[in-house]
């Protein structure tokens, strides 16, 4: 019997080049059955080449891909896709329009009608689309058509599902829910999931593990809420959502700002550091005639600027301010709405506990 916790896809070492230019440059990991792993990276990173060499349809130039346990592509090995074991979904997701729904489903089956019949009924329950069999895909929904295709790569019980932006083609209101019934089906069936997506809050809501890529590389793996919480450095950060830098230098381990001092071990003395916050961990205080809250441990001091502009994103509020200390700006975002004019005085304060400190050096 197959160890159930082996993993189901293992990619080691992933490599390939377009014209000299490395677009994948040793890529590792694997996929547990049932685990959802994103790709996630800004346009041009490798993800969708990444994909494509998994599923067999582009070549790697160095590398292995193992689907449980079996090696697919490795040094003087290809295996084609049908042969391994794999379902996709992309987003031109292209249904077969000449055939019915129940056609589609049942394109890569094989056995006898009857069993392939049940098959594809069963699916077709699981993604609520009982009695869509007769239909043509003309005749359905983007949101339809894309559960369709979901249950056409399933039907065969791939291994391993490889997804690349998948639900970007629909609209943000039927874009939630097919993405919980893909991701319930997908858990249920056991598959190995890799999903490309640029978005990250697709990425936390679906990944179990997410990989950053950068240049072709992965710059950092994990649990969304560690890539969120304890990125390796800015531009992962930045990835993720807006956020605020304040410069400093070190000495002694600490860095002073107008914000008071930050502990920033590891970096030499008269290295310029970069302390990095999000918007919604800024703190924001009312100025009392000229004053700002006392200063805490958990928060340091604050630190006074004037509301350049505030606008009001549904959730939260975003307001910019200039810096008295330096003229620079901050941003922070309150839940709600809160729209201070132009000019009106508050004060700010850090969260240590959620702020990143980086060496200024690292790549932006
Ligand atoms: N067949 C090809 N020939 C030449 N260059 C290619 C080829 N396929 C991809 N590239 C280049 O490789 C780089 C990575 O492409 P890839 O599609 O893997 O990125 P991506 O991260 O998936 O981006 P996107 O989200 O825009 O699809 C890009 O610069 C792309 O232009």
């Amino acid at each position: 019997m197959p160890d159930a916790r082996a993993p189901r896809l293992e990619v080691q070492g992933l490599t390939r080049a377009f014209g000299g230019r490395p677009v994948v440059d040793g890529v590792s990991f694997s996929v547990a059955p049932g685990q959802v792993t994103c790709l996630l990276g800004p346009s041009g990173c490798g993800k969708s080449t990444t994909l494509r060499m998994i599923a067999g349809v582009e070549r790697l130039e160095a590398g292995t891909v193992r689907i449980d346990g079996v090696a697919m592509a490795g040094p003087g090995l290809h295996l084609p896709p049908e042969k391994r074991g794999v379902g996709l979904m992309f987003q031109d997701f292209a249904l077969f329009p000449h055939l019915t729904v129940a056609g589609n489903v049942a394109f890569g089956l094989g056995g006898d009608k009857a069993a392939r019949a049940r098959r594809v009924d069963e699916l077709l329950e699981r993604v609520n689309l009982t009695g869509f069999g007769p239909k043509h895909p003309h005749q359905l929904s983007g949101g339809e058509q894309q559960r369709v295709a979901l249950a056409r790569a399933l039907a065969p019980r791939p291994g391993v599902m490889l997804m690349d932006e998948p639900f970007s083609g629909l609209d943000n209101r039927l874009r939630d829910g097919i993405r919980d019934v893909t991701l319930d089906i997908l858990k249920e069936e056991g598959a190995g999931v890799v999903l490309v997506t640029h978005e990250p809050d697709e990425a936390m809501r679906m990944a179990d593990e997410i990989a950053l890529m950068r240049g072709g590389r992965i710059v950092q793996k994990g649990a969304p809420y560690n890539v969120y919480n304890a990125p390796v450095d800015k531009a992962a950060a930045a990835f993720f959502s807006d956020v605020n830098v304040i410069r400093g230098m070190s000495r002694g381990a600490l860095t002073e700002t107008a914000f008071g001092a930050f502990l920033t071990p590891g970096h030499a003395d008269g290295a310029a550091v970069e302390i990095v916050i999000r918007p919604q961990h800024l703190k924001i205080d009312f100025d009392r005639g000229g004053r700002g809250p006392l200063p805490t441990p958990q928060d340091g001091m604050a630190a006074r600027g004037e509301v350049v502009r505030a606008r009001y994103l549904g959730r939260e509020s975003l307001v910019e301010f200039r810096m008295d200390f330096d003229g620079s700006r901050l941003t922070a975002s309150v839940p709600g709405v809160f729209l201070p004019g132009p000019g009106t005085a508050f004060w700010l304060m850090i969260r240590r506990d959620k702020c990143f400190v980086f060496g200024a050096g690292k790549p932006a």
